[in-house]
């Protein structure tokens, strides 16, 4: 399965949107013929089957796809993963940083692979509560470790460009098992994610 990158897109789905999209720009009170507009249905449609790639993908198998037998059990910090995705209720984007750490418990996984399980269930329409816990629960299924921390920081466009116009807010969500429950662990791994080297 690929699970990294969209290999073709699906001529049916693609065809579909396309259709509904020209119809959409027209009801917008556009010209879908002229120049600017006509490849504009199929780059929309090529988009959004992009920006929902999630749902073809398996964050588990990807996980197991590097996991190797480690006796490392320090926190393993991967910080300000870059994400994209898009709010379920109004289908805009919403961005930010996610920071992931677990503790090893014999296992280890390939460190792009934490990158890429955040863009797996980026890549849906999401709430940030769910996204929080969908990647805690793939980390925590696969390797089993002794705990695991994530953290996402996210502005929301709907938020931003409609409805209440807030351009400065930013909403922080966060998922905790295992040894992060114990306090002193969980600011130890707070700590670590505010730090900057050098
Ligand atoms: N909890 C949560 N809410 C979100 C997220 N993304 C968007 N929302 C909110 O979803 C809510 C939907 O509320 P509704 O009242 O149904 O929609 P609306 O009339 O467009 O709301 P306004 O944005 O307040 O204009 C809004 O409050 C959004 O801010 C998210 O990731 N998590
Ligand atoms: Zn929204």
């Amino acid at each position: 399965m690929a699970y990294n990158k969209i290999e073709s897109y699906d001529e049916h789905v693609t065809a579909s949107l396309m259709q509904h999209y020209r119809e959409s720009i027209a009801l917008l009170g556009e010209d879908p013929d002229r120049e600017g507009l006509v490849k504009t249905p199929e780059r929309m449609a090529k988009a959004m089957q992009v920006l929902t790639q999630g749902y073809q993908q398996d964050a588990r198998a990807i996980l197991n796809s590097a996991k190797f037998t480690e006796a490392y059990s320090e926190m393993v910090i991967v910080k300000d993963i870059e994400l994209y995705s898009m709010c379920e209720h109004h289908m805009l984007p919403f961005f930010g940083k996610a920071h992931v750490a677990y503790i090893p418990n014999g296992y280890i996984t390939g460190l792009s692979k934490i990158a890429r399980v955040v863009d797996v269930y980026s890549r849906r329409l999401q709430v940030q509560e769910r996204l929080t816990h969908q990647i805690l629960d793939a980390i925590q299924d696969t390797l089993q470790p002794l705990g695991v921390a994530v953290v996402i920081e996210a502005q929301h466009l709907c938020m931003m460009m409609r409805g209440v116009q807030k351009q400065n807010s930013l909403t922080t969500t966060s998922a905790f098992s295992g040894q992060f429950g114990d306090g002193k662990t969980r600011a130890e791994f707070m700590k670590l994610i505010t730090s900057r080297l050098g």
